[in-house]
């Protein structure tokens, strides 16, 4: 049932996103007391839509995902994971998250989360590829190379990402967290306590300014100018009032962030992996640096696989929030036993550096797949060829095999690849 108004509410949204370009050129959002115009679709997800926006205010353009969340699913909370992701990673190659907005659905079933992105208006590395493919073009070595260097750049922020650690009070007063802290409780409510810190909010502000007046906002939307206002719950009134279901950043959580209960200077290494690794989720700026986005899938990377059903379950989450032609071996077949890891992100590197090389992924357009055979057979034998015709260097070709190998263990860590990249690079100059 709940499948059903999912897929009903994908088509009002393909109809809206439709019509918005079409139909009804002045379609507007209202979101914390501003108007945004909805250009046009920028690109659909599997659980979302994202829209180029113009706030009519200052005339600046972002791109506004918009995630579903219906009532009984734990939408609202993986999108809040989500925004927590984009949060947490501060690096020149990765996606900034400019604002975002929890709304009551104007059908009034289940919630709507919004993001306000910036607006990256030369499109992805899938873009570019489909681009050359189309042209009959190709990248040149070093184009590729220096796009794939700033991308692994970013992908090293994740791999060695270091959270806060709890003082020695905290620890004995919250014995379930810690090196192995416990899972998240599903749906837990705020209590209203602030947990981002000044500098976070006044970073947003600079970014996406807030409305004069009362700040409180409504959301709106009938497809014309005029406004119809429904309440809104935004993550600032969230946090005044407590309303919001939220359980967002983990290592805040326990950790005596909320009470302003811990040492700054003091962190631990929290491996994240991105886990959704893939040209399409590259974008490029105008300047051609690549920024990393998509962070829906992201988690804590090391994962002790301790029984079967588990085995299974994460067997099932990469099925669902990963795409097959990228996603690592060991994420087809999860064995009880073992520990996955960030690995996965640098089989999925040696994937992408495949497809910008050759326009396709090595486990799409082969010979195996076009026979019919499984792509998953495929992916577990690190079955693949580089085309007889490739006219790059044999050190490009090594450095796609160097990541492709099917035993995590035999694959190099992320410091590794980009110093790889390095020395191929310097034979290009
Ligand atoms: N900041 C941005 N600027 C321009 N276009 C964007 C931006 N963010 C997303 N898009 C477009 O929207 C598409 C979908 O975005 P995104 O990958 O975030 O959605 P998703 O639901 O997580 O997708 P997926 O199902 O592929 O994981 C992108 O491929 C891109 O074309």
């Amino acid at each position: 049932m709940r499948a059903l108004d999912n897929v009903k509410d994908q088509i009002k949204d393909a109809l809206w996103a439709i019509s918005s370009c079409i139909c009804q050129p002045s379609a507007k959002v209202k979101i914390n007391g501003r108007t945004f115009k909805i250009v046009k679709v920028l690109g659909e997800g599997g659980f979302s839509f994202v829209y180029l926006a113009q706030d009519e205010h200052s005339g600046r353009q972002f791109a506004l995902k918009k995630i579903r969340c219906p009532t009984g699913s734990d939408g609202v909370k993986e999108a809040m994971r989500e925004v927590e992701a984009y949060r947490r990673f501060k690096h020149p190659n990765i996606i900034r998250i400019l604002d975002s907005a929890v709304v009551q659905d104007h059908d009034g079933e289940g919630k709507i989360v919004y993001l306000f992105l910036p607006l990256y208006k030369r499109g992805n590395l899938q873009d570019a590829i489909n681009a050359h493919s189309i042209s009959g073009t190709r990248f040149s070595e070093q184009e590729m190379l220096r796009l794939f260097r700033g991308t692994c750049e970013a992908v090293r922020a994740m791999h060695t990402y270091r959270a806060p650690i709890r003082t020695a009070s905290e620890q004995s007063s919250n014995p379930s967290s810690g090196s192995n802290p416990a899972p998240p409780q599903p749906h837990r409510r705020l209590s209203g306590e602030r947990r981002r810190s000044q500098s976070d909010d006044e970073d947003e502000d600079e970014l996406l300014p807030r409305p004069e007046g009362d700040g409180e906002g409504g959301y709106s939307y009938d497809g014309t100018d005029t406004a119809v206002s429904v309440p809104l719950v935004t993550k600032r009134k969230v946090q005044q009032e407590g309303e919001m279901v939220f359980d967002g950043d983990e290592e805040l959580q326990g950790h005596g962030l909320e009470n302003g209960n811990m040492d700054p200077s003091k962190t631990e290494l929290v491996p994240y992996a991105h886990r959704d690794m893939k040209p399409g989720n590259v974008m490029i700026t105008d300047d051609g640096a690549p920024i990393l986005m998509d962070f829906g899938s992201t988690i804590k990377a090391r994962i002790k696989i301790e029984s079967r059903q588990q085995a299974l379950m994460q067997q099932d989450i990469a099925a669902e929030q990963s795409t097959m032609a990228y996603r690592a071996p060991e994420l087809f077949d999860v064995k009880t036993g073992v520990t996955i890891d960030e690995k996965v992100d640098i089989w999925s590197l040696g994937c992408t550096l495949f497809a910008l090389a050759y326009l396709h992924s090595p486990f799409e357009n082969t010979q195996t797949t076009e026979q019919g055979g499984s792509i998953a057979m495929a992916v577990m034998n690190a079955q693949y060829k580089h085309p007889n015709n490739s006219s790059y260097s044999q050190g490009l070709k090594e450095l796609i095999d160097y990541m492709l190998k099917a035993d995590p263990k035999q694959r190099p860590d992320i410091h590794e690849v980009i110093e790889r990249t390095d020395r191929v690079l310097q034979t290009l100059n």
